[in-house]
């Protein structure tokens, strides 16, 4: 389980009390804010999918929803990059604030907003091209400017090494991106989401299809990642979500029932209905 700041919560400061009052002692900076859901409701046509959810994702962490199958933790995270758009029939209410901007009020171009909030899904959907070209395409799509091609190579690098692949496929690139094992596909999905530079990635059960090896090569690279990201994961996996967050929510029935530090949901959840699902007593 990862590390916690203290102040993160509000709870204490570094010196973990020892530091005498008014001491010139340094206090951690808690993690701005990235995101803020405000009041949010969902629904597919009449069907309410989210119910008043509010919740705060910090910068540079790891913040993970859990909770039974059809609890909304999906439609949330659809919510963040405004995938729902796309569909005629569903709607939201209420304010997501992304450093401080309405990204829901349309203001926003769509295309720039899922640049900046990259999305990486279930089952690994790389392209039918080249692994090179699978993390490119991004790039030449977003850059106003066509990029030189040692730029290109460098970005391309660069994202592939971020996503804790570039070793295994530096020799290869020319090779379809399909001829990749699962893990090796879903890691080149993250590196097409991060060769865009978004700010903030979105992760739909990434781990899901893969093999205990694979997934804990996956949740290293995500460690990794947190330094320069903000990330936002859906898991079915308890285990998963109390070894790799900083914060977790546990949604029921479209609410955000309890949101907290990791090890304090999972070691001491404050709502019964989260005691109850960590113990495996329903869900
Ligand atoms: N396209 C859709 N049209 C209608 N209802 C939908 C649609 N997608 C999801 N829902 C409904 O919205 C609710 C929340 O679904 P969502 O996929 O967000 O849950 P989830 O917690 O991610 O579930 P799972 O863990 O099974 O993926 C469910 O009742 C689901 O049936």
């Amino acid at each position: 389980m990862s590390m916690h700041i203290p102040t993160e919560t509000g709870a204490s400061d570094l010196t973990g009390g020892l530091a005498a009052p008014g001491s010139l002692v340094r206090r951690a900076e808690p993690p701005p804010v990235k995101i803020a859901a405000r009041h949010v409701n969902f629904y597919y046509g009449r069907q309410q999918a989210l119910r008043d959810v509010s919740v705060s994702i910090h910068a540079n962490r790891i913040t993970a929803f859990i909770g039974p199958s059809g609890c909304g933790k999906s439609t949330l995270l659809r919510v963040f990059n405004r995938m729902y758009a796309l569909y005629p029939d569903q709607r939201v209410e209420g304010e997501v604030l992304m450093d401080g901007e309405d990204i829901l009020s349309g203001a926003l171009d769509p295309v720039v907003l899922r640049a900046r909030v990259g999305m990486v899904f279930q089952k690994p959907t790389p392209f039918p091209m080249t692994i090179y070209d699978n993390v490119a395409l991004g790039i030449r799509l977003n850059e106003v400017k066509e990029p030189t091609r040692a730029e290109l190579d460098e970005r391309v690098e660069h994202a592939l090494r971020q996503a804790a692949l570039w070793e295994e496929v530096k020799d290869i690139l020319g090779q379809s991106g399909l001829s990749l094992s699962g893990g090796q596909q879903q890691r080149l999905c993250i590196a097409r989401t991060i060769a865009v530079k978004p700010e903030v990635i979105l992760l739909d059960e990434p781990c899901s299809a893969l093999d205990p090896i694979t997934t804990a090569r996956i949740e290293e690279t995500m460690e990794e990642l947190k330094q320069h990201y903000t990330l936002v994961i859906v898991t079915h996996n308890l285990q998963q979500a109390a070894r790799i967050s900083d914060h977790t929510g546990f949604m029921y029935l479209g609410e955000m029932v309890e949101f907290a530090a990791t090890d304090d949901l999972f070691t001491k959840p404050k709502e019964g209905r989260t005691k109850r699902y960590l113990t495996g007593r329903f869900g």
